[in-house]
């Protein structure tokens, strides 16, 4: 498989915090890829740097061999942030035809869009409600719905699951497998560990490196753990390793 995003030197620094020390990291098309790390560890500074939201202190991102910040690869990019930027008093419909609106999906096509997004998330019975109505894991969805409209080939999620009870995340996580065998590359950021363990590929992050990288599988033999826990425990203690 090719490589579809590439970090490479990867350092940021905020004020006087560094908070990536040196990250090189390649993804491949189609993969479902984690970054897993603890709070405060900077995996949303790293997806804000892999989308160009936020520019790196050293170190570039390429996506599809394009450096980035570019625009034509921000628009085949879907990202969905830790906090909902929802209307909530609008109905789940109108959310969704205002951000199809603002991704410059003609008119013509916005409402067949938005019943494909809001289908491949289960919310298409409840498109009328405002979303006051909705559920936090209906918001959640209404979210990922929202970076599904422009069929994007590359979708970024920062802790898709974080407050979501046990039923609708694996109800999420059905929609990104969906997504994923639909050809969407996908990278998702989380500390839940059995989320970590549905991803092709894991990037463990501590202090500011990447400890870590490969499957469940090969990061829990190379540490002779039996978990994805007992592993980060393991490759934290030890060097940098790239297991795959
Ligand atoms: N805009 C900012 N200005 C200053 N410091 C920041 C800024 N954004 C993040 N940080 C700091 O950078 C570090 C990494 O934050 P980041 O949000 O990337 O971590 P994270 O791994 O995503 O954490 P969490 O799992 O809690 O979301 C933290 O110490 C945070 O306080």
């Amino acid at each position: 498989m090719n490589d579809f995003i590439k970090l490479e030197g990867i350092q940021h620094q905020f004020e006087k915090e560094q908070v990536l020390k040196s990250v090189d990291l390649a993804i491949p098309q189609g993969q479902l890829f984690g970054l897993l790390g603890p709070s405060g560890s900077g995996k949303t500074t790293m997806v804000k740097i892999m989308i160009g939201l936020l520019n790196p202190t050293k170190g570039t991102v390429s996506i599809d061999n394009t450096e980035m910040p570019s625009l034509k690869q921000l628009q085949q990019i879907g990202y969905m942030a830790q906090n909902d930027a929802l209307y909530s008093e609008l109905t789940g419909r109108q959310n969704l035809e205002f951000f199809a609106s603002i991704y410059g999906i003609p008119k013509k096509e916005r409402t067949a869009r938005v019943n494909e997004a809001a289908k491949i998330v289960n919310l298409n019975d409840h498109l009328n409600k405002t979303l006051e109505h909705y559920s936090g894991g209906m918001k959640r969805r209404m979210s990922l719905a929202v970076a599904l409209l422009h069929r994007p080939s590359l979708l970024i999620l920062d802790e898709p699951t974080v407050g979501i009870d046990p039923v609708l995340r694996a109800s999420i996580w059905k929609d990104l497998k969906k997504i994923q065998a639909a050809g969407t590359t996908i990278i998702i950021t989380t500390h839940v560990m059995d989320e970590a363990e549905k991803c092709d590929e894991l990037a463990l992050l501590r202090d500011g490196y990447m400890i870590a990288k490969g499957s469940p599988a090969e990061l829990k033999e190379k540490s002779n753990t039996e978990t994805i826990e007992g592993a980060f425990l393991y490759f934290g203690k030890s060097q940098q390793v790239e297991v795959g």
